[in-house]
């Protein structure tokens, strides 16, 4: 099983969580905005800490009664919903971040369609390019699993279409599995294995 979570916490006077199981490939979640799908996937992170349940990735316990991983030892390849990229460093210096092999740059920056984007700064690309480069940066990481918070909202409807092109192709040639938050349900539908409602 590539997903095995179970979490609960509490996020000012609402109550969070889920409970799920899922295979391989991409897993989309799905749910209304402020049910705590956010809060789901910084809990599969390591970023905050669930009240109690487990969190198992790949047959590996991140998290449950006796075990809590600190982030970096979880080796989410975690992409935010703004795409947080270091505003100083080119996209190249963005992607090459945290990553181990370095000669993976140039077949994931295919992948993604970022190859004539290498020399630009963050502030110079639009909003698909920006997400594009945080997925490959998550990419190259090496990551055990891959958590896209909303890779798609708030694109046009071209750079909406080349985000879930890069999305498929990641979904397609990785191993690597994908948990995937949306509110689209044809979004979901069309990139996920399986959808999953939460909340
Ligand atoms: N730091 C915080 N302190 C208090 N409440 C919070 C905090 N972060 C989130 N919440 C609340 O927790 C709930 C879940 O938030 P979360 O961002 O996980 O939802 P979401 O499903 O991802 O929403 P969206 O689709 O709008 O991004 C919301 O009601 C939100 O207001």
């Amino acid at each position: 099983m590539s997903f095995d979570v179970d979490v609960r916490a509490r996020r000012g006077d609402v109550g969070v969580g889920g409970r799920f199981v899922a295979g391989d490939g991409l897993t989309v979640l799905v749910g209304p905005s402020g049910v705590g799908k956010t809060s789901l996937l910084d809990m599969i992170a390591g970023l905050l800490r669930p009240a109690g349940g487990h969190v198992r990735v790949g047959g590996r316990t991140l998290f449950d009664g006796a075990t809590n991983l600190p982030p970096e030892q979880r080796r989410a390849g975690y992409v935010f919903q703004d795409a947080r990229l270091f505003p100083h460093r080119r996209v190249q210096a963005n992607l090459l971040y945290g990553a181990p092999d370095a000669s993976r740059l140039a077949e994931v920056a295919e992948t993604l369609d970022i190859v004539h984007l290498l020399r630009r700064w963050p502030r110079t690309l639009s909003g698909g390019e920006a997400r594009r480069v945080a997925i490959g940066r998550a990419l190259l990481s090496d990551p055990a699993f891959l958590l896209l918070d909303e890779p798609l909202s708030s694109l046009d409807p071209a750079r909406r279409e080349e985000a879930m092109r890069a999305i498929e192709r990641v979904r397609d040639t990785r191993a690597v599995p994908i948990l995937m938050v949306t509110h689209d349900l044809r979004e979901a539908e069309r990139l996920g294995d399986r959808v999953i409602a939460v909340g």
